[in-house]
């Protein structure tokens, strides 16, 4: 039996199926037949003037999420100034500015190539500026150049600004592990939450349809709706047809998973480039799941199982990174090369960057720093495959000798 909406749907929905099933592109703009739930954006009304957005980095990923907000700021005048900065490390590209090709050829030639970016992004090599007037900062970079930016940044920002990390990785210093929400929170003075999902940068560029979690905690200084931002104001931002957004709060549990399934997604690279197949794969997800969930409730017990298998940051960001991650393709590359990750980084990336090969660093020194390493046998093997040479062989022997999981 199928139920009078389903019948409706299915008649407004079955023309632009058949049509355009193949090539998602093509009803991207018109309609999306994957709507969870009902769009919130046209009902926001804002008590002031619309927030003018800036993203902080320019790779695979800030790129794409840079085009993903200026599509939504055009789309949505009311609550958002049309124009988005777009911070880019400034880089030559045989002999000219990155940033000049973005501003006149409308692509990131370098790490997003054959992609249009809308017309109303504008690159901007100087940080400082490319914040002035901001209301909500977007932060996309490799997490290792996020201090220096940060340095950079403090003082700038007036504590009323809202910003979302869309980085995965930890911050491991004087504070012990810390989320890189928390960093920019207590760095700049600025409420901050998170951003992570099932997203690899050149589906979502080529808007085929993907899911994605957004975690935001209203700060102490909210000023109330249609004054501030809070989550229908962050969904606008982000939501777009073949970009599907659920907000939430729970920001420990989604930076977790998205920066530890990347340590996890080097240990399938190792078992795939050793020709080991899928059983090792999923094996290695299997373990690192439970590790990924243990790692939460030991050190951020304020994160939630629930997150890790209903958002898509979670399993699923899991399962596609392990599909088709660059971590997974640095990671057979060394297995089938014997080179090291940083040579199998450098070589195959074209100069965006694997972050795995830094979180389990960091992980590692965290776990030492708690005499916790036998914990995690996945994280602490991975570890030592990528920085002490252990043999990737090893990995089911190291993974048994330090013990199962703990209930
Ligand atoms: N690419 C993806 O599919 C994807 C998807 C989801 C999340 N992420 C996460 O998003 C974050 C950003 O990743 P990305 O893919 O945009 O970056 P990337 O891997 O493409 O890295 C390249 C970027 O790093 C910049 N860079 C190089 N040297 C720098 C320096 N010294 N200082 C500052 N910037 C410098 C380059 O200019 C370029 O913008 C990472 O935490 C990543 O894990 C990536
Ligand atoms: O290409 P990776 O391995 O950095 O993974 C990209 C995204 O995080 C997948 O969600």
């Amino acid at each position: 039996m199928i139920s009078r909406n389903t019948t409706t749907l299915l008649k407004r929905l079955s023309p632009t199926l058949r049509i355009a099933m193949p090539n998602s592109h093509l009803y991207a703009h018109h309609g999306s037949p994957f709507k969870r739930t009902e769009s919130t954006q046209s009902l926001i009304s804002l008590n002031r003037n619309p927030f003018k957005i800036t993203v902080i980095g320019s790779g695979n990923w800030g790129t794409t999420i840079a085009k993903v907000v200026a599509e939504n700021t055009q789309h949505f005048p009311h609550l958002f100034q049309k124009d988005v900065n777009m911070w880019v490390f400034q880089e030559k590209i045989d002999g000219e500015n990155l940033t000049d090709i973005i501003n006149t050829k409308h692509q990131n030639v370098k790490y997003l190539p054959n992609i249009d970016l809308p017309e109303n992004l504008i690159a901007n090599p100087d940080l400082l500026d490319s914040i002035k007037g901001a209301d909500i900062l977007v932060f996309n970079v490799p997490h290792q150049f996020l201090p220096k930016i940060v340095e950079s940044l403090k003082g700038q920002v007036k504590p009323w600004v809202r910003a979302i990390s869309c980085l995965k990785g930890f911050e491991v210093g004087k504070k012990g592990v810390q989320l890189l929400s928390s960093y920019i929170t207590d760095e700049l003075g600025i409420q901050c939450g998170a951003l992570s999902g099932a997203n690899l940068a050149p589906e979502v560029a080529k808007e085929h349809w993907s899911e994605t979690t957004v975690a935001y905690q209203l700060p102490k200084d909210y000023k109330g709706e249609g004054l501030d931002v809070d989550h229908k104001v962050l969904k606008a931002l982000f939501h777009r047809p073949y970009f599907h957004v659920n907000v939430i709060d729970d920001v420990a549990g989604i930076s977790i998973a998205g920066a530890l399934k990347n340590v996890v997604a080097l240990g399938c690279g190792f078992v795939e480039g050793l020709g080991w197949g899928n059983n090792a794969s999923a094996a290695i997800q299997r373990i690192g799941l439970g590790e990924i969930i243990k790692f939460g409730q030991t050190f951020f017990p304020e994160s939630r199982v629930q997150t890790y298998y209903q958002e898509s940051a979670g399993v699923a960001d899991l399962i596609t990174t392990c599909s088709g991650g660059r971590n997974v393709k640095v990671a057979k590359h060394m297995a089938k090369t014997k080179k090291n990750a940083f040579e199998a980084e450098k070589e195959l990336l074209n100069g965006q960057s694997a972050q795995g090969i830094i979180t389990c660093k960091e992980v590692h020194e965290w776990l030492y720093t708690c005499e916790m390493t036998d914990e995690f046998p996945l994280f602490e093997v991975v570890y030592q495959i990528v920085y002490n040479n252990f043999p990737m062989e090893g990995l089911p022997e190291m993974i048994e000798e330090l013990g199962p999981i703990e209930e």
